[in-house]
């Protein structure tokens, strides 16, 4: 048997798929047919359509098929979309939007989506574009062609559409099926306006030839990100508003470097415009302006090394907690004195004037551990002065070669921050007499502190007090000892003194000690130092703790260690003794008969 040549093979499918849609279609065309069935068998004619010509059993040439392919589009419509329900579904109004994924029509395997991805569908729409010479011999083709290439440049509106019936049921009230039957009828003119973004007001088409399109009540439903839109523009109106529309620009917006730049943001030029420069330069000069201003006040600051002020300010400086009178134990004379002859006159200069000038220099000497250094603080405490404390051993030996800008900077930030309290330890390694051996920058730090000492006292203005602390009173410079006028012994506790020590520490702590004991503790720590008698209390606030088992120590609550008792005084007096010598004392108060501001 010859075989079939591909000609004679075309024909013969044709004829086979051909005589399949005829009586499909008559079939459909039954009046008595369900409109439900007559849709499923024009589906199932364009399914069977579809695969023809996907699998090349029909014809080559798109043109046929394509013609029958609208051919069957039109006739599946047409029953789909008929209002009256005895002839047809009226799907289209009721629910065409969701015909893709609608069980309505009763097949899964079919739905309008497909119908459009199919590339006999495209292929219509590309053969139309390059020649419309041939179709315009099809009856009836040129509608169903401008409807199919119009369905799908509304494909993507529809979807929109859809979506937002899907969140809002009872719209748009529109009489969707009105758009189909114009689709059928001639050339659709179905528009939905692109600012339906915002707030969609859907338009439809009512006639092809006069496109009048009607208002359709709005939707009130905005997605989230439509209402942010919305805001924005309220939040921007007025404000420079953005050259771009406010419509969301999906994966395609800007990206700045720095900030982030809103919807509405105004557009930042990449470099520097005239403008900015202007309002930079601008700030350039006010910050200028205030440097100037600074510079006024700072021109003590003029010749000293800004690392000098920064090191200064930052370890000299003393912010600690202040000191008030009664932290201090004892030392009545010495409190009182510096009362009446440093902190009043600094507190009221208007009234310690001339004759009722105040001491700029003072001396408080006396053995280690006394309050010297407590002293000081309190002063600028209480006369609310900068406190500067700094050892005059560092001066020498921590900044060698550099001390005398030391000095220098020190009284300088002492001017600029006064009224000020510059409190010197160990001042006698500064101020010690001079000798053959002595180094040439000790020398050198001696003289410049001489001369700013010189420099606070004889200015009336300058509200500075230099405070020198030494437990060598005897070797110090004449010269030295001349500028610091007022020179207080700062002796030992006495028994009140130390009594007063111990009610201060131990307020603080659990304890059974009573008046008698505490009297004899004090009687048992005559010559003991203020230092010593703060170290003794310690070590008897340990005792409770050294009783408690080691094993016990990490679980055991506050309130369960016992309290301080006379017997952890008694141990602690073994072990914290005197620091000052019987010998060292007797030095003191002979330097103090001689050249301290003694007390009658
Ligand atoms: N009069 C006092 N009242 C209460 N506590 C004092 C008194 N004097 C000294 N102390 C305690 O002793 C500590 C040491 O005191 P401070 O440094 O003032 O002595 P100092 O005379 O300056 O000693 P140094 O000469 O060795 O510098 C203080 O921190 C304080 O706890």
């Amino acid at each position: 048997m010859a075989s079939q040549s591909p000609i004679d093979e075309f024909n013969v499918n044709f004829q086979h798929v051909f005589e399949s849609l005829v009586f499909e279609d008559i079939r459909a065309s039954n009046c008595k047919t369900s409109p439900s069935l007559r849709a499923d068998i024009q589906r199932k004619t364009l399914s069977q359509l579809y695969y023809a010509s996907n699998s090349r059993t029909i014809d080559e040439n798109p043109t046929d098929s394509s013609t029958l392919y609208n051919l069957h589009i039109q006739k599946y419509f047409s029953i789909v979309d008929e209002q009256d329900l005895s002839r047809g579904l009226d799907s289209f109004s009721r629910g065409a939007l969701s015909l893709s994924s609608s069980s309505k029509n009763e097949s899964k395997q079919w739905s309008l989506k497909d119908i459009r991805n199919t590339s006999i569908f495209q292929e219509l729409e590309n053969d139309v574009s390059k020649s419309s010479r041939g179709l315009n011999n099809i009856p009836d083709f040129e509608k169903a062609l401008e409807f199919s290439v119009q369905l799908e440049k509304n494909k993507s509106e529809e979807e929109k559409s859809t979506k937002l019936q899907k969140h809002v049921p009872p719209y748009p009230q529109v009489r969707l099926s009105s758009i189909s039957e114009k689709r059928i009828e001639g050339v659709t003119t179905k528009v939905y306006p692109t600012s339906s973004k915002v707030s969609p007001q859907i338009r439809c088409s009512m006639s092809s030839e006069t496109k009048t399109e009607e208002i359709v009540k709005p939707n009130p439903f905005r997605t989230a990100k439509e209402q942010l839109i919305v805001d924005q523009k309220k939040k921007n109106a007025g404000g420079i508003s953005s050259s771009t529309s406010n419509e969301p620009t999906y994966g395609s917006r800007t990206k700045s470097l720095g900030l982030r730049r809103g919807l509405n943001s105004p557009f930042i030029l990449p470099i520097k415009d005239a403008k900015m420069n202007e309002s930079e330069t601008n700030n350039v000069e006010t910050k200028s302006s205030g440097n100037n201003e600074e510079k006024i006040i700072d021109e003590r600051l003029k010749n000293i090394e800004p690392r000098m002020v920064e090191l200064i300010e930052n370890e000299i400086m003393d912010n600690g907690s202040p000191v008030n009178w009664d932290d201090i134990a004892g030392l009545e004379f010495a409190k009182k004195t510096i009362q009446e002859i440093v902190v009043w006159p600094m507190l009221r200069p208007d009234i310690f004037t001339g004759l009722r000038g105040p001491p700029r220099g003072i001396l408080l000497f006396g053995p280690p551990g006394t309050g010297k250094t407590l002293i000081g603080k309190c002063i600028a405490s209480q006369s609310r002065s900068t406190f500067f404390s700094i050892s005059a051993s560092s001066l020498t030996s921590k900044w060698i070669g550099e001390g005398e800008k030391m000095v220098r900077a020190l009284f300088a930030v002492a001017r600029v921050n006064q009224p000020s309290v510059i409190f010197i330890d160990e001042i006698d390694s500064l101020l010690s007499q001079r000798s053959e051996s002595e180094h040439e920058s000790s020398r050198r730090i001696k003289t410049e502190f001489l001369v700013q000492l010189d420099g606070a006292t004889t200015s009336q203005e300058d509200r500075l007090l230099v405070v020198g602390a030494t437990n060598r009173p005897q070797e110090l410079d004449e010269a030295a000892r001349r500028r610091l006028v007022k020179r207080l012994y700062i002796p030992l506790p006495e028994f009140a003194a130390r009594k007063q020590i111990i009610h201060l520490l131990m307020a603080e702590q659990r304890n059974v000690l009573d008046e008698d004991e505490t009297d004899l503790i004090c009687r048992q720590t005559d010559g003991y130092s203020c230092a010593d008698m703060t170290n003794l209390c310690k070590e008897a606030a340990y005792g409770p703790i050294r009783s408690i088992a080691l094993s016990d120590i990490e679980h055991i609550s506050p309130d369960q260690v016992r309290p301080i008792t006379k017997e952890d005084f008694d141990a602690a007096l073994c072990q914290v003794r005197a620091s000052v010598s019987s010998q060292d004392l007797e030095l003191y108060e002979d330097w103090n008969k001689r050249y301290g501001s003694a007390a009658k």
